[in-house]
């Protein structure tokens, strides 16, 4: 299967105050095949968000080749990669980001406003399925405020899929949410990655979900240690 995330030698740098740089990443190297979930564990400080954020164009690397659905972004201009990661990635954090004064199904369709600027009948339908989808249809019409930790992260990875990537990032998505709710947004996310063959990246410091992930990545000081 083709891949769709390719990091080569991927290091990042940061400017502390004003003269002195440390490396954070050192030289990552990291393919994630179409359709496949990987989880991305490693100790605090060790550089897993800095290295999604740089998977998920949020951040560029100092250096190295990343490669997102076939396509070199190094080169990409800032407004270009903001289009592609509008498209291919989409996003679930440990806090779900949702605004608090639009409903449910309002939120889904935030992204698919932000594209195309206002809503339509097609977009209304995609947010009806996307809510189908994580089991949220009688939800639709609920402030996102009135709705459970878990319900809201449901919420959230409905409007991560709204634009239909290709991979979707997930940082810490379990980490506010009791065990069941965490089992069942897990359950969700695995159940999605098998029917629509969409890809997960998640950083997760639970070790149990880790272990049902198709594959585990370690990041130990900047590296990977494994996997
Ligand atoms: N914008 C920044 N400026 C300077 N240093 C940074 C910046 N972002 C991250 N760092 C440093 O990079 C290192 C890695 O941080 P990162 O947040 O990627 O680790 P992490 O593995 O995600 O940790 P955690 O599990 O606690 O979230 C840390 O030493 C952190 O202080």
């Amino acid at each position: 299967m083709a891949d769709v995330l390719v990091l080569e030698g991927i290091r990042k740098s940061f400017n502390i105050g004003t003269s002195v740089e440390t490396e954070v990443l050192h030289g990552i190297d990291l393919r994630v095949r179409a359709g496949e979930f990987v989880a991305i564990i490693g100790p605090s400080g060790s550089g897993k968000s800095t290295l999604l954020n740089i998977i998920g164009l949020l951040d560029r690397p100092t250096s190295g080749n990343l490669f997102i659905t076939g396509l070199d972004v190094s080169d990409l201009s800032d407004a270009a990669l903001t289009g592609l990661r509008g498209h291919a990635i989409g996003f679930v954090f440990q806090h779900h980001y949702l605004i608090s004064a639009f409903t449910a199904g309002e939120n889904v369709m935030m992204p698919m406003l932000v594209d195309r600027g206002r809503p339509s009948p097609a977009m209304e339908r995609r947010a009806d399925e996307l809510l189908s989808l994580v089991g949220l249809t009688k939800w639709r019409n609920n402030k996102a405020t009135n709705m459970s930790g878990g319900q809201q992260q449901r919420v959230a990875i409905a409007r991560a899929l709204a634009m239909k990537p290709a991979l979707v990032l997930a940082d810490e998505p379990t980490g506010n949410l009791d065990t069941a709710s965490a089992e069942a947004v897990f359950a969700l996310m695995r159940s999605i990655n098998r029917d629509q063959a969409t890809s997960f990246v998640i950083v997760t410091h639970n070790l149990s979900l880790a272990q049902r992930c198709d594959r585990i990545v370690q990041v130990v000081d900047g590296q990977i240690a494994s996997g």
